[in-house]
């Protein structure tokens, strides 16, 4: 399955940049970092109309290939272009081998803007949540697919005490109770099976109903239009995490505020 060779591609890589940064030398940069960004702008903003907006810089996936040219993938040029429409959030793939990311854009991006950055990879050692945290991300993912209770438990816990917001992410009414008896403050449920990469807008609203009110929902991957952000506005989905769309949008600003509803016409 997908998912093995990922987690394996990605303890891989971890092994080697261990070999390069210590978890002492993490500890060290954490410390000394002067820019600390409110973990919790995402937290807040999830309560309130219109829908939080996480937007996503990737240039590959497993299921779509390089989904930009790597010529065009000008990632400052695009967190400047994410910063301009104003999202809450932006996601930045770290996973090398799928998704060709890198710690290295993560950390380029977060010195172009003042927007909260989420790293988006597949965590699975505390290491990683250091690491995010030392390149001044200010959320991590959690695939609770990926993780034991207590892994959830406790990289929850390491989250919350470096002032790292964390998304859960789940698939099935299973994985949902597992995040929510390990304390997920966001959930993060993710439209595309990663068995066979077919997208289901159906599962986040079904899913939606079995989480409590509380805890907040963003619904990941595979949204196109607005009438895809009306549909889950209307299930109570508190927010939306889009990659491919803007990715493959030439003007990113008028494509996130298309999907927003926010027309010129209106005023
Ligand atoms: O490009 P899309 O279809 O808009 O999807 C974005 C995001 O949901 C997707 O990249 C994603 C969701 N969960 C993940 C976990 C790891 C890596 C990537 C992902």
């Amino acid at each position: 399955m997908i998912l093995d060779d990922l987690v394996a591609a990605t303890k891989k890589n971890m092994a080697r940049r261990q070999e390069q940064v210590s978890l002492a030398d993490l500890k060290a940069q954490i410390e000394q970092a002067a820019d600390q960004r409110p973990a919790l702008v995402l937290n807040q903003k999830l309560a309130q109309a219109p829908i939080t907006v996480i937007s996503e810089i990737k240039q590959a996936s497993p299921s779509k290939g390089q989904i930009v040219p790597r010529e065009a993938f000008d990632y400052r040029q695009i967190a400047r272009d994410y910063t301009q429409a104003k999202v809450d959030m932006i996601s930045v793939l770290t996973e090398e081998e799928y998704f060709k990311g890198s710690l290295d854009i993560l950390k380029a991006v977060v010195a172009t803007t003042d927007v909260p950055v989420l790293r988006k990879d597949f965590t699975i050692d505390p290491y990683m949540i250091y690491e995010a945290k030392a390149a001044g991300a200010s959320a991590i993912l959690l695939i609770v697919a990926i993780l034991s209770d207590q892994q959830l438990t406790d990289y929850l816990a390491l989250a919350q005490e470096l002032g790292l917001s964390a998304i859960v992410e789940a698939h099935d009414q299973d994985e949902i109770q597992r995040a929510v008896q390990a304390g997920a403050e966001i959930i993060g449920v993710n439209n595309r099976n990663l068995k066979d990469f077919t997208v289901d807008f159906g599962n986040t609203q079904r899913l939606r109903e079995n989480i409590p009110a509380d805890i907040a929902v963003i619904s990941e991957s595979g949204i196109q239009s607005r009438s895809d952000v009306l549909q889950l506005e209307q299930a109570g989905i508190n927010g939306i995490l889009v990659g491919e769309t803007f990715m493959r949008a030439p003007d990113k600003v008028a494509e996130i505020n298309r999907l927003r509803g926010f027309s010129h016409d209106q005023d």
